[in-house]
């Protein structure tokens, strides 16, 4: 017997697709556990929605399979047609019926009695807090409530998997946040196993339980989006969630000797190259007091010295570009509001220790 906590509700194994004899989805593995929000996360044309249009099943992979409660939905001989995939899907443009009612539209995918049909229309618009415009048509709604009653309309059969491609990008800012929040608590009312395609970072972060890192059709790293965040892959995979700052050095006995002082390279061979990235909020910033900086510390490393080039007030925070004494190159830090220093100040740059990550150069 199959422990139904561990099976996980959608799994997917070495999924392949190519284009024109371009593969765009080069064997992708995946898990989502019920309950579980997984957010498929990479820039443009990585081959985030073709994954998902195999798994619903209307595109059809040229290798790998599909498994949905441990069962073989799909690979290259056995099909079970989309619909009967018991999987709910919510695109950008899954567009209401414009002709049909609040009801009917969230209706549309039920069977049953009537009394039965309606009970469920009604729970479901009472949990997107739409209830009030059960009679009304598409038209009459907004963007950001339509949207919520296209969530009501996926989730009205009880699918075992939502499959969502950017759902929120047809919304505005202020908007989205509040829609996001909601659907992910009635996403996780309904214990359905969730796969969430994004290009935006925040998006994920804000929604995801796991985040799968997709480029040029892999998944390059997959975790929890503080350990993606935190403990990334490599430059591109750091690169993707914030500006960076890159420090290159040459490696001498596994060390690494900068301006900065030296940093650990284990594994990396003598003379080979090494990025040193930092995220913009990880750099410190002391005063010049008259050409010295502070002392070094096991915290942040040695000081070294830059000249203000720019400095911009952001709202919750300043970007300030440094041009470096020690090459020229420019490094930018992100501080609180409250600082923003005149271009042409000198000041002092610390790197956190325990927020830089050394890459092999490529
Ligand atoms: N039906 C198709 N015919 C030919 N090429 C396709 C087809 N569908 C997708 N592609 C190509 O496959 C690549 C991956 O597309 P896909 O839509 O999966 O990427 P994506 O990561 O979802 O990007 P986006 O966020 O821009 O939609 C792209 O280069 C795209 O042009």
């Amino acid at each position: 017997m199959t422990d139904q906590k561990l099976t996980p509700r959608l799994e997917i194994r070495n999924l392949t697709r190519s284009f024109d004899g371009t593969q765009v989805v080069r064997g992708v593995s995946l898990k989502v556990m019920p309950g579980q929000v997984t957010c498929l996360l990479g820039p443009s044309g990585c081959g985030k929605s073709t994954t998902l249009r195999m798994i619903a099943g209307v595109e059809m992979q040229d290798s790998g399979e599909i498994y949905v409660d441990g069962s073989l939905i799909c690979d290259t001989k056995f099909r079970i047609p989309p619909e009967r995939r018991s999987i709910g899907l919510m695109f950008q443009d899954f567009a209401l019926f414009p002709h049909m009612s609040v009801a009917d539209n969230v209706a549309f995918g039920l069977k049953g009695a009537k009394e039965e049909k309606r009970a469920r229309v009604e729970e479901l618009l009472k949990r997107v807090d739409m209830l009030r415009h059960i009679d009304n048509y598409p038209h009459e709604l907004s963007g950001g409530e339509q949207q919520r009653i296209a969530l009501a309309r996926a989730l009205a059969p009880k699918p075992r998997i939502m499959l969502m491609d950017e759902p929120f990008s047809g919304l505005d800012n202020r908007l989205r946040d509040d829609i996001r929040d909601q659907t992910l608590a009635v996403l996780k009312d309904e214990d359905a196993a969730v796969l969430l395609v994004t290009h935006e970072p925040e998006e994920a972060m804000r929604m995801a339980d796991e985040i799968a890192l997709m480029r040029d059709g892999v998944i390059v790293q997959q975790g929890a989006p503080y350990n993606i965040y935190n403990n990334p892959v490599d430059k591109a995979a750091t690169a993707f969630f914030s500006d960076i700052n890159v420090i290159r050095g040459t490696v001498r006995g596994a060390l690494t000797q900068t301006p900065f002082g030296q940093f650990l390279a284990p594994g990396v061979k003598d003379g080979a190259e090494v990025d040193i990235v930092i995220r913009p909020q990880h750099i410190r910033i002391d005063l010049d007091r008259g050409g010295r900086g502070p002392n070094p510390t096991a915290v942040d490393g040695t000081p070294a010295r830059g000249v203000v080039e720019r400095a911009r007030f952001m709202g919750k925070e300043s970007l300030v570009e440094f041009r470096m004494d020690y090459d020229g190159s420019i490094l930018t830090a992100s501080v609180p509001n409250v600082f923003l220093p005149k271009p042409g100040m000198p000041l002092w740059l610390m790197l956190r220790r325990d927020r830089c990550f050394v890459f092999p150069a490529k």
